[in-house]
């Protein structure tokens, strides 16, 4: 089937072939790797981009499902204009991507730069987000016992360790959430977007466009300071970790007020010595409660205020997996972005889709000096954080 009206096709054209001063720029790079896909082909795998194999859309851009010559099926992320950079800064980030091979990451299976359009093509994930089937407002009917959220949570955690301590130089996620954690068939975990961060221009740094999402996992002195370490990962994955244990979003505004805010709610029950409460009553109490007791505490210590509390991620695969013990002594109140900022719950939850609210964002600290937090009327919608690179952590 064809999508694409024949008047639009001629325009598409122009992005088949590319200037002869790209050609030559792509082969002056040297060490290209990664696999070059044509526009053409792609077109064609994805039948001219058609809304039928539109399986998502994100801040970068739309997504694609294709079957590729050889069989493979992937899925084919449009970046957006804005996510445009020049062939040089790209195709050297993507070359890096591209060599980064580990089972709890999505693999890039390559890319296509013709003229401006710049697109990524990914490994396919069968059983879609965590986002969408564990935590959506229409769950899957995927069964999410506690053996498979004790495997999803540990090997989310290698993945990320990964990230942060094999790969040279490290990388730091930077929207780690469960949007962003991909199930294959056997729903082994797979971090997806890793590496996209640093595709965005300085000036159009995404986050997210969806804030509801993405605030509530946003370490806050990364939202606030724009202070970027590992550390505002593992933060994330503390919020991650807790949401799986859980089975609810970060955020729910339709629960009642002392209930809306999980990591609040964490802490309350765990100074209650109650946290087993915690837990997805959908489980039916067939869970190990130590294991998942150890879980929410090791969310709980990932999200410390003071980002040294925090462990490194292989400490905390180490956590997960009982080969090490959780110092329960490090644990005090998490840190809470609605504690920093005016976080202001803007009319009834929406009906359909995820539990997450839109927010109006008003920041507290909109008014001091060097703040980076850029949030306020014009923005909603929108966090725009300007990452300063800290290696201290
Ligand atoms: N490799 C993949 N396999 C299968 N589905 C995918 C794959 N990558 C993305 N998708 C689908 O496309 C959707 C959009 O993905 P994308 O990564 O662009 O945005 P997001 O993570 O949902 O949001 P954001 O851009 O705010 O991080 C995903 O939620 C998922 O449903």
């Amino acid at each position: 089937m064809n999508c694409f009206p024949s008047f639009f096709r001629k325009k598409e054209d122009s992005h088949t072939r590319n200037t002869p001063e790209i050609d030559e720029e792509i082969s002056n790079i040297q060490n290209v790797k990664v696999k070059l896909f044509t526009y053409k082909e792609l077109k064609a795998v994805t039948d001219d981009f058609c809304e039928s194999n539109k399986i998502g859309e994100g801040g970068f851009g739309s997504v694609y499902k294709g079957r590729l010559k050889g069989g493979k099926i992937a899925a084919i992320k449009v970046l957006s204009a804005e996510s445009r950079q020049g062939v040089r800064e790209f195709l050297t980030e993507i070359n890096v991507i591209s060599e980064i091979e580990h089972e709890n990451l999505v693999k890039l299976y390559g890319c296509c730069l013709q003229n401006s359009q710049r697109i990524l093509v990914y490994n396919y994930l069968e059983n879609n987000s965590l986002a969408q089937t564990l935590l959506g407002a229409n769950r899957s009917n995927i069964q999410f016992n506690w053996q498979t959220r004790y495997r999803i949570c540990i090997g989310v955690g290698k993945g990320l360790a990964f990230l942060h301590e094999e790969v040279r130089p490290y990388i730091v996620h930077r929207d780690i959430k469960a949007s962003n954690i991909l199930l294959d068939r056997d729903l082994t975990p797979k971090i997806s977007d890793f590496g996209l961060a640093k595709l965005i221009p300085d000036n159009a740094t995404h986050v997210s466009t969806r804030v509801a999402g993405t605030l509530g996992y946003l370490a806050p002195e990364y939202a606030i300071g724009g202070r970027l370490t590992r550390k505002a990962d593992i933060y994330s994955f503390g919020v991650l970790v807790v949401e799986i244990v859980s089975g609810r979003c970060n955020t729910n505004t339709r629960l009642p007020p002392e209930e809306q805010y999980l990591l609040e709610r964490t802490w309350e029950l765990y100074e209650r010595k109650e946290l087993v409460g915690l837990v997805d009553t959908s489980l039916n109490g067939d869970f190990d409660a130590e294991e998942a007791c150890r879980f929410l505490k090791i969310g709980l210590l990932c999200t410390q205020d003071n980002p040294k509390r925090r462990p490194s991620m292989s400490t905390i695969v180490k956590m997960l997996t009982g080969e090490m013990g959780v110092d329960e002594k490090n644990i005090a109140k998490p840190a809470l972005i609605s504690d920093f900022m005016d976080l202001k719950v803007r009319g009834p939850p929406r009906s359909s889709g995820t539990e997450n609210t839109s927010y109006n964002v008003t920041s507290s600290s909109d008014t001091r000096e060097n703040s980076t937090l850029s949030l306020g009327a014009s923005t909603f919608g929108t966090l725009t954080v300007s990452p300063v690179y800290d290696q201290s952590l």
